[in-house]
């Protein structure tokens, strides 16, 4: 090969050297034994290691901590198969366990990697040596988690009743259609109580709107205090409330309107002047084959509460 030739190639190669050192992606090369034939500055930066100190030695000597099994699943088809493979940080957060400093990104407790490992062919055409590219997307990483955050908050705040703490009512209602549907498919016993307070527009017109929040605010409080885990509860309508109690039948869906009718008659709530007692009225309803609607199933427990309306209030039914 002529001088110049050899000259202009050497200099390619010392070029292409500088890059391969330089760019701000880690560059791993590796042998089918997995001992590392090269080390560039981005993984000496992050790692805290120099290249003398690794070149030739074994990467899961080095970095015990590496998931050597799932690691080597990603690397044998490359070696085997000539084709390259890709991982990324929703798969496994990080291969490599490096400290992330950015200020912007400050939440990160460590750097967020994708990678890629491609084959590295020898002059025979086989796969002698395989090349793992790494890099950092922390960034991309931190804005998606906290996207993905907002949105469940966003979510959860749009389920909730703000006055109450409550479910809303189109949640609430999901929520029904979704127990109506379960005892359709398996049968499992479920009741559903509907209850208001009773002559709430009374203490609305003598004592004003703000202590008739209160009343709907300590009222809800008594309630969930009552609910088990499974139990769903929901603001149905102005000082309107309904409770899903899954796995239970009339019996313990009574057992459990009783207890929740003697706790609000019992409490004394207290506002900026004076206390106030108030009742409620419950209508008990236990989902049953013939019922074939859950707007029907509302309605049953309506009539139950409905009933207690007009025979004194404070008190509980069951319907039919
Ligand atoms: N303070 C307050 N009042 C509400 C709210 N939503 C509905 N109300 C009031 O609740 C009252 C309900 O009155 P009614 O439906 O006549 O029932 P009631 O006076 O409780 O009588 P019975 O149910 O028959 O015992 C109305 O005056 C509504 O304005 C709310 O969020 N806050």
């Amino acid at each position: 090969m002529p001088d110049r030739e050899l000259n202009s190639l050497l200099k390619d190669v010392h070029w292409l050297m500088d890059i391969l050192q330089n760019i701000d992606v880690g560059l791993v090369v590796m042998d089918r034994d997995y001992n590392i034939s090269l080390w560039n500055q981005f993984m000496q930066n992050h790692s805290g290691k120099f290249p003398e100190g690794v070149l030739e030695r074994n990467i899961f000597e080095l970095f015990p901590d590496l998931p050597q099994d799932w690691f080597r699943r990603k690397c044998e088809p490359v070696f085997l198969l000539q084709s390259a493979t890709f991982t990324t940080w929703e798969q496994r957060p990080y291969l490599f366990h490096f400290p992330h400093y950015r200020p912007i990104t400050g939440t990160a407790r460590f750097m967020y990697q994708n990678c890629t490992i491609l084959p590295l062919l020898d002059t025979q055409g086989n796969v002698s040596h395989i090349c793992l590219i790494v890099y950092d997307v922390t960034d991309t990483a931190v804005n998606k988690r906290a996207q993905i955050e907002a949105n469940q908050q966003l979510q959860a705040l749009s389920r909730i009743d703000h006055l109450t703490q409550l479910y809303n009512r189109g949640y609430w209602e999901q929520n029904l259609h979704q127990e109506f549907l379960r005892f359709d498919r398996y049968e499992i016993p479920a009741t559903l109580i509907l209850f208001d307070i009773d002559h709430f527009k009374k203490v609305n017109d003598t004592h004003g709107h703000t202590v008739g929040d209160e009343v709907i605010r300590q009222v809800s409080q008594c309630l969930r205090e009552q609910l088990r885990e499974t139990d769903i509860a929901g603001r149905y309508g102005g000082e309107e409330f309904g409770v899903i109690l899954t796995a239970t039948t009339q019996e313990g869906g009574l057992d459990f309107a009783e207890r929740l009718r003697r706790t609000v008659e019992q409490k004394a709530i207290q506002t900026d002047r004076q206390q106030i007692h108030v009742t409620i009225s419950l209508g008990v309803c236990e989902l049953a084959a013939d019922i074939k609607t859950e707007q029907e199933w509302l309605q049953l427990a309506d009539q139950g509460l409905y009933y207690c309306k007009e025979h004194g209030r404070n008190q509980s039914r069951c319907y039919p």
